[in-house]
């Protein structure tokens, strides 16, 4: 890192490439992107990159060469290299929690090098690999039997947050690629209702749970948890000693896993230096490995790490997960952008954006920089959306014709998936013409003249006119395998760095989580006991008492 990171005074706003950006953003004023165009018949193949299998298209981005120059400039100024170097090597760039980033570890190759503390992780790394393939292969082959000796049929992860969101998107994204016998399900809210329906129409005793929790401390997962081992024994009419059969862990924390009555031989371990939102690369993946099999989650790792080796080697100019997240910083910084959109045309993606929402919010989400001061500029922005083309029959509208700047990002693929009914196949190409033709709109728009060309009368035109000018990056890919989807999620883990490293924050702590958990534990005895809501603030004593009364009356 660069000296200036360390000392620790950079104010981002202060820095003359900040400044410059500001300029140049006065001189584009109100620059459309038809004007870019235009200007330039090369831009639509020319402000593209390659990844992998993926091709990136920016050329609906509001930005121009000097644009680009400049926004690389502040990641020279900024060293965001300096922060990635160090991130790879193992340092503790997580300084809030003194803890090495080496979620890059979780995909190195057997024979890699990377030291934590003056240990090499890698070996560990795939000792854990190991394990899991060797355990979803007795699932996968029924040589794992349950308490009663039948083999098991339905997997229910049981976690939240990092320890859900990963397995739960992956699973779906890849559905094609599992095995179909097999039932899986994923477990997350502290909300009964949510265990109840995951279990009811399963037999215990074909049901293997997999409580999957970094820390092992998580209210949540561990209520969870207890509840399922009752529902199990009971349902079984055994005692603890069926839970060895029908229970395993996933987490860093053998004393608590041990605790809770799992036998640490059915433990899959992590360390503290992958953090919950990256996690489902580690051992969190287990019920995906059981899914897809240990080949295709190798092939997932694969891509994770071929987009890695690109973050860490690419020049500036060709760099994807920097030109994102520079674009970020961009529409942040210099059009008050308050959100961006993730829209995958894959309904297999549909639990993507909502897994993005974690790795970025819970990670760029902060208001303080590296040192503790507060930051006065934009931080992370607000990550939404689902798969299109259902969007666009419901909130598209907004992004078309509304008053806010959302960026987004279009996900699509060239092929459906291998195992679509033949039937089906010719949909795909409908579905693309409504990727296509979204970012088209987006961008170009419809003018007046367009409009009223086509008759429409005067006092409709305004309501008819596509004012355009809306920025998309495209990315598109082959079709989706478990590579693509490690290439995916990878190139958004390190889109978020960039932008965590150029707003000089921590995006690997997550203390703004704590607050709401710390009160909760408060309150809860005044919920199930009849304790007093005295030392509570008055909305929040009605509302407690209000709640107390209505459940009692029933
Ligand atoms: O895996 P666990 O330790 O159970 O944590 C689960 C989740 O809960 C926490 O509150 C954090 O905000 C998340 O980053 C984490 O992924």
């Amino acid at each position: 890192m660069s000296e200036m990171t360390t000392e620790g005074r950079i104010r981002l706003n202060r820095l003359p490439e900040w400044a410059a950006l500001g300029k140049h953003r006065e001189q584009l004023g109100g620059t459309h992107l038809r004007e870019l165009f235009a200007a330039d018949p090369e831009r639509g193949t020319g402000y593209t990159l390659r990844v992998g299998d993926l091709h990136l298209d920016y050329s609906k981005q509001l930005v121009t060469d000097e644009t680009l120059e400049l926004l690389r400039e502040l990641a020279v100024a900024t060293d965001v290299a300096g922060l990635r170097d160090a991130m790879f090597r193992g340092e503790k760039i997580n300084t809030t929690e003194d803890r090495a980033v080496l979620h890059t570890a979780l995909r190195a190759p057997r024979g890699a090098v990377i030291e934590v503390d003056g240990e090499n992780v890698v070996p560990a790394v795939h000792a854990v690999l190991d394990k899991m393939a060797g355990f979803a292969d007795t699932i996968r082959s029924g040589a794992w039997t349950g308490h009663t000796g039948k083999p098991i049929k339905n997997i229910v992860n049981i976690g939240i947050g990092g320890s859900d969101l990963g397995p739960a998107m992956a699973y779906e994204v890849l559905r094609a690629y599992t095995r179909r016998d097999l039932t899986f399900r994923f477990v997350s809210n502290v909300d009964g209702a949510d265990l109840h329906e995951a279990v009811r129409d399963l037999d215990p005793a074909e049901t293997l749970f997999i409580v999957a929790s970094k820390t092992f401390t998580t209210i949540e997962t561990v209520t969870n948890a207890t509840s399922a081992r009752d529902w199990l024994l009971g349902g079984l009419g055994a005692g603890q000693e069926a839970v060895a059969r029908h229970f395993v862990a996933l987490s860093t924390n053998a004393e608590r896993v041990e605790e809770f009555g799992i036998d640490t031989a059915n433990m899959f371990e992590f360390w503290d230096w992958v953090g919950g939102r990256y996690s489902y690369d580690s051992a969190i993946g287990l019920s995906l490995m059981i899914a897809i099999g240990p080949d295709g989650f190798r092939e997932m790792l694969d891509g994770f790490h071929l987009v890695d080796e690109h973050f860490r080697t690419a020049p500036a100019e060709e760099n994807a997960p920097l030109l994102l997240g520079l674009l970020g910083v961009w529409y942040g910084g210099f059009f008050d952008a308050q959100s961006h959109a993730v829209l995958p045309y894959s309904h297999y993606l549909s639990k993507f954006t909502a897994y993005l929402q974690q790795l970025d919010m819970e990670s760029n989400g902060k208001s303080v920089d590296r040192q503790g001061e507060p930051v006065d500029w934009q931080t992370g922005p607000v990550v939404w959306g689902t798969p299109g083309t259902n969007g666009q029959h419901a909130y598209y509208q907004l992004i078309h014709q509304g008053t806010k700047v959302i960026p987004a990002d279009f996900i699509g693929f060239a092929r459906p998936v291998a195992d679509l009914l033949p039937g089906l196949v010719p949909q795909h190409d409908l579905l693309m013409a409504n990727f296509f033709a979204q970012t088209q709109a987006l961008a170009f728009g419809k003018t007046p003249e367009e409009v009223r060309a086509e008759g429409v009368p005067e006092e409709l035109v305004p309501h008819k006119t596509f004012q355009g000018n809306h920025p998309t990056t495209t990315i598109l890919a082959d079709a989706l395998t478990p590579s693509v989807l490690g290439q995916l999620v990878a190139l958004y883990e390190h889109k978020v760095f960039v932008q965590g490293a150029v707003w000089n924050i921590d995006s690997f702590d997550q203390w703004g989580v704590e607050l709401g958990k710390v009160l909760a534990k408060r309150i809860e005895p005044v919920l199930t006991g009849d304790g007093e809501t005295g030392g509570l603030d008055s909305s929040t004593a009605a509302l407690v008492s209000a709640y107390r009364a209505l459940r009692d009356r029933s």
